[in-house]
């Protein structure tokens, strides 16, 4: 049989295509993502789930004319593939290649750039209504959103808004019943309801102005194109109901639609998992959370767990499998997350509340007015800190240690390794008077004996970790460990310094005077924003006790990273090993 993605170039192709041809084309571009995402890794089941929606909407509707928003962005790979983007799209969420989410520099196709959830909804309406204020009378505005990113705050005042306008409108509620992990709350009730036919007779979309439609099952292309065809004709806010399967025509990824949200490679015939190797690897930071927050909870009735969404990501599942009394995934839903933990604490609660450290910065306000204005100790674990890799710019945990030091009352915490990451959540739920903040990064540390006894740590302390005359490096987090491969690189010359600061806030001023009096040259490392962050701190502490000595500071610069490998990454920010190691060489 002929390929018809072969001779797809843009929407426009799509235009002449029968409902047929479409129907394969359907089929073509499942083994398309799959074909290449099971060697190129990403996000899988999303865009395996809205491949017939992403034909659909293309072939019936005007893009890059009208404008087309994807929800998140991870379900976006279909609409890449047609716009332009089948030749490179093997580059996807490489170094130097095309963005995992839908990005605005990197094609007019996306209408708008995505990756936090629940940002469609006002984002169309801002372009409905612009276009409204401007005679655009004839541009549609459509966003793809999930059943899980619509039960977002975000989303709900866009369609509260939304309502009250005849703004030229339509949200796509693609509902598979999953975020990440199965949804959950009172709306997801509400969705499974109307799909078995049990709702009340009002429609929450209809109380709320919008005109309703479904739903419809979202596989059906003939179905999607008329309806979508109907409403293009009908004037104001709309919403569509599809339901559709996440990982979509690939067995496995529709049995375990957890795993296959981004599996990782895998046998594009078969769907197994690339197998690893039988090397011991240290554990994920995640994993070193999750289970120590288990065996902390098992010792301690006080203690809950909240999540936003992210029981697998953080590892909360553990302690959801084990106490699920006491572990809440909220949903999408981080100032929530964030308030409920401060309400929790108020009644004598011990909370853990984990929090990806890009997903924090939608919390913001929540932090300070609820939590530290009120001195409440909430423990947010701060998981995905530093650079994430090949998600990205809208998912590096870089700004964290810049919007949270200058926040009064909150306690700032990087440990070195996960043995350092059990103890200062064994010194956290012992009682703290303040709240604090543990930021650790994505994937695996160093240490293999990390189940060693927990030990309480003192906050605000600072350790020399090897003497030196000349020169003193201050790390802190886990890179810290690359100054040490440097140092062995070096043969641990005598001339080099290296300290380790668990703690950002407060910092330890002894231990910092002494480095500033001893050493002429000091240079500063972590994985955040230089601006405002650790090395920014020791700037303004050596100003304030008046010893003008110069420091480098090695941190992210002032620019978004991109996505690809970290290693890349850390080279593209200059904070990689080699340009650490020249660095100090020149002073030896
Ligand atoms: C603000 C924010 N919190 C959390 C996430 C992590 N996240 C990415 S996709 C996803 C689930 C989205 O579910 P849904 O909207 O139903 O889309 P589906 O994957 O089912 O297509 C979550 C929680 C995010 N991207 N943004
Ligand atoms: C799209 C999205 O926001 C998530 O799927 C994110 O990519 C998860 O990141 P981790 O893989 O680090 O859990
Ligand atoms: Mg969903």
């Amino acid at each position: 049989m002929k390929s018809i993605l072969e001779h797809i170039n843009s929407p426009i192709d799509l235009k002449t295509l029968s409902i047929k041809d479409l129907e394969q084309l359907a089929v073509e571009l499942r083994e398309f993502i799959i074909d290449i995402v099971s060697v190129k890794e990403g996000h899988l089941g999303a865009s395996l789930g809205v491949v017939e929606l992403t034909i659909a909407l293309h072939y019936v509707f005007n893009t890059p004319i009208d404008k087309l928003i994807w929800d998140v962005g991870h379900q976006a790979y279909g609409h890449k593939i047609l716009t332009s983007r089948k030749d490179v799209f093997e580059t996807n969420r490489q170094f130097g290649g095309i963005s995992g989410f839908p990005k605005m520099q990197e094609s007019e196709y996306d209408a708008f750039g995505t990756g936090h959830s629940s940002t469609s909804i006002s984002a169309l309406l801002g372009m409905a209504l612009a276009a409204q204020l401007q005679g655009k009378f004839q541009r549609q505005h459509i966003a793809v959103i999930g059943d899980a990113s619509i039960a977002s705050g975000m989303a709900f005042e866009g369609l509260n808004h939304a309502g009250v306008t005849n703004a030229n409108m339509l949200v796509v509620l693609n509902d598979n019943a999953m975020g990440i992990d199965p949804s959950v709350g009172a709306l997801k009730k509400y969705l499974t309801n109307v799909k078995t036919g049990t709702a009340k007779e009002e429609n929450i979309f209809e109380c709320l102005n919008f005109h309703y439609s479904g739903p419809i099952d979202g596989h059906d292309l003939p179905a999607l194109v008329n309806e979508l065809e109907r409403l293009k004709k009908i004037e104001g806010p709309k919403l569509l109901h599809v339901i559709t399967t996440k990982g979509k025509g690939l067995q496995k990824a529709e049995e375990n639609q957890v795993t296959y949200h981004a599996p990782g490679k895998f046998d594009k015939q078969t769907g197994e998992l690339q197998k690893k190797g039988n090397t011991i690897e240290a554990p994920k930071f995640q994993d070193v959370f999750g289970k120590t927050l288990v065996e902390l909870a098992l010792n301690n009735k006080k203690i809950v767990g909240i999540t936003p969404a992210m029981p697998t990501g953080s590892s909360l599942k553990y302690m959801m499998e084990t106490i699920p009394e006491r572990a809440f995934d909220v949903g999408i839903a981080e100032q929530h997350a964030v308030t409920m933990a401060a309400g929790m604490v108020t009644d004598g609660l011990i909370v853990f509340c984990n929090i990806y450290s890009t997903f924090l910065q939608r919390a913001y306000d929540q932090v300070i007015h609820d939590v530290a204005i009120q001195n409440l100790p909430v423990i947010f674990c701060l998981d995905r800190a530093g650079l994430v890799g090949e998600d990205g710019p809208t998912h590096h945990g870089v700004f964290d240690i810049s919007y949270l030091r200058c926040i009064p009352n909150l306690i700032i915490c990087s440990p070195l390794n996960e043995i350092e990451l059990r103890n200062i959540m064994y010194t956290a739920q012992l009682g703290l008077d303040h709240p604090i903040a543990i930021r650790y990064p994505r994937g695996r540390g160093q240490e293999v004996n990390w189940q060693l006894p927990m030990k309480k740590l003192n906050i605000g302390e600072g350790q020399l970790l090897k003497e030196g005359s000349e020169i003193a490096i201050l790390s802190t987090g886990p890179i810290g460990n690359m100054v040490t491969e440097i140092l062995n690189e070096l043969d641990n010359n005598p001339a080099i310094a290296h300290y380790n600061f668990p703690f950002i806030k407060p910092i330890d001023a002894a231990l910092l005077e002494e480095i500033l009096q001893k050493f002429n040259h000091i240079i500063t490392l972590e994985d955040g924003s230089a601006i405002g962050g650790f090395g920014s701190g020791l700037l303004e502490f050596a100003n304030n006790i008046g010893i003008h000595k110069i420091i480098k500071i090695f941190g992210i610069p002032d620019s978004f990273i991109t996505h690809g490998a970290t290693q890349e990454l850390y080279k593209k920010a200059g904070i990689d090993k080699m340009s650490v190691k020249q660095y100090v060489q020149q002073f030896l």
